[in-house]
């Protein structure tokens, strides 16, 4: 059982209604990899709107070890110098990833193709996770490995130069993805990615803004080929990073099951690999309206409007899981609201999470007091038809396991139940969402 060297407890009490406008932080796939890139590319990256979460500082912290420069300004932007592709430094110390999976595998794409060596290091959570993943095609191109049995700590050498490989992922995984088109940046000839199910397109769309010579191919059985082709040259962008709607998902189910609630969350990414979420909500019967849809960053992003809605229990289809693979903690605390049965399958990702989040979430909302089965791949859950879950006794606490995305969910499980939920631990959340507790707080009536 993992736990924080000091966690901070709390106990998330019923709030009534929820209302008021708020702003979510920057989205944070598009954070890590607006550093990751503009640390590669030549001349002067600024990135406003970052989220600025533990999760991506550790991004941040190994870019500048191995020799970019990253400063933020008295205004709030970053200002990124990049050492360009192939000019990677060899870290002087271990690169410590903390509790970030996209961090570590991201960043070891980057350096599988570089001529240097690095050991990365990381939490208790982070250590558990499979990076054999990202290890199988990265050694293909021609990268070193000593690890045990694929988790971190972990020591790679680059390779200089790389081999271009044609790999086909195995799992639905952006960061797989990710980490072999990042190491065909600086690897001759052409890179190329076979994606069965789409995931999250962002490091496609940042690549190519950057100047990479980067195509995708989808066939008509909606299979996409992506071929990078290097060594590529980036040059320095502006990047206007939107709000992350894996962090708005806490909120939008919070207004959903919270009774007369109406919230407007500004500035939501809807990037369509991102956004099942609202799509699965509304098949719920939740009320979330798109207002102001508009384009920042390269990314469609719209405010919605949120109002508390008497949710149904639907059977989830298993294709839309890639574009809510972070979602779905949430979303069962919104199912164990609803009218009737949820069934979720399909979600045999989440168990390599930064906790396994079937199991997890099974006990977090029993202990909560909600009808939930687990199943080899998913929940079902039969919800209370709107009435609050019963919350957590006396002295039981939910158990976070240093997940971020279950001490949120659990909190808004709190917010409409009778005794609230507590919760062991609530440090976890600054991973990706610092201001989180604040954001709820500005939301309750006084
Ligand atoms: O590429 C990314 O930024 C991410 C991809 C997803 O992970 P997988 O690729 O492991 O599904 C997601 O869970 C994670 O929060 C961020
Ligand atoms: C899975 C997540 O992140 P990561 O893989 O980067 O740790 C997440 O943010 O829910």
């Amino acid at each position: 059982m993992s736990a924080s060297a000091t966690p901070r407890p709390r106990r998330f009490l019923p709030t009534g209604a929820l209302n008021g406008t708020i702003r979510v932080p920057g989205d944070k796939s598009i954070s890590h990899r607006s550093i990751m890139l503009g640390a590669l590319a030549l001349g002067e990256t600024r990135v406003t709107g970052l989220l600025e979460g533990e999760d991506v500082m550790s991004t941040a912290a190994a870019m500048r070890a191995m020799g970019a420069k990253i400063v933020k300004t008295d205004d709030g932007e970053w200002i990124i110098n990049g050492v360009g592709v192939g000019g990677l430094l060899q870290p002087e110390t271990a690169l410590d990833m903390g509790n970030s999976g996209t961090s570590t595998r991201l960043l070891m794409g980057l350096v599988a193709s570089h001529g240097i060596t690095a050991t990365f290091v990381g939490d208790a959570s982070l250590s558990k996770r499979p990076m054999g993943r990202v290890i199988d095609p990265l050694s293909t191109m021609g990268a070193d490995f000593t690890s045990v049995e694929g988790r971190l700590p972990l020591t790679m050498r680059g390779a200089s130069p790389a081999v271009p490989i044609t790999y086909r992922l195995p799992m639905a995984s952006a960061q797989v993805k990710s980490a072999v088109l990042l190491a065909g940046l600086n690897t001759p000839g052409i890179t190329t990615v076979i994606e069965p199910v789409p995931t999250r397109d962002h490091s496609e769309r940042m690549l190519r803004g950057f100047g990479a010579n980067l195509t995708v191919d989808v066939d008509e059985e909606g299979t996409r080929t992506i071929q990078i082709h290097g060594p590529a040259e980036l040059k320095g962008q502006t990047i206007v990073v939107p709000g992350d709607p894996s962090s708005a998902a806490f909120f939008i189910v919070a207004a959903l099951t919270v009774p007369g609630s109406d919230v407007l969350i500004e500035n939501v990414g809807l990037n369509p690999t991102r956004a099942g979420i609202v799509t699965v909500l509304r098949q719920m019967g939740g009320s979330i309206e798109e207002v102001n849809p508009r384009e920042v960053g390269g990314e469609p992003v719209a405010d919605l409007r949120v109002r508390h809605s008497q949710l149904h229990g639907i059977e989830v289809d298993p294709e839309i899981v890639p574009s809510m693979v972070d979602e779905f903690p949430v979303l069962f605390v919104a199912a164990a609201q609803a009218k009737g049965r949820t069934v979720t399958t399909g979600l045999e990702e989440l168990r390599v999470k930064e906790s396994d989040r079937i199991t997890v979430m099974r006990v977090a909302l029993e202990l909560a007091g909600a009808n939930v089965t687990e199943t080899e791949d998913g929940l079902i859950i039969d919800g209370t038809g709107g009435a609050p879950l019963p919350g957590t006794s006396g002295a039981h606490h939910v158990a976070t396991h240093l997940d971020h995305r279950i001490a949120m969910s659990m909190a808004i499980a709190g917010l409409n139940s009778m005794n609230g939920v507590a919760i062991d631990d609530t440090s976890p959340i600054a991973t990706s969402f610092p201001n989180f507790e604040a954001l709820l707080a500005s939301l309750v009536a006084r």
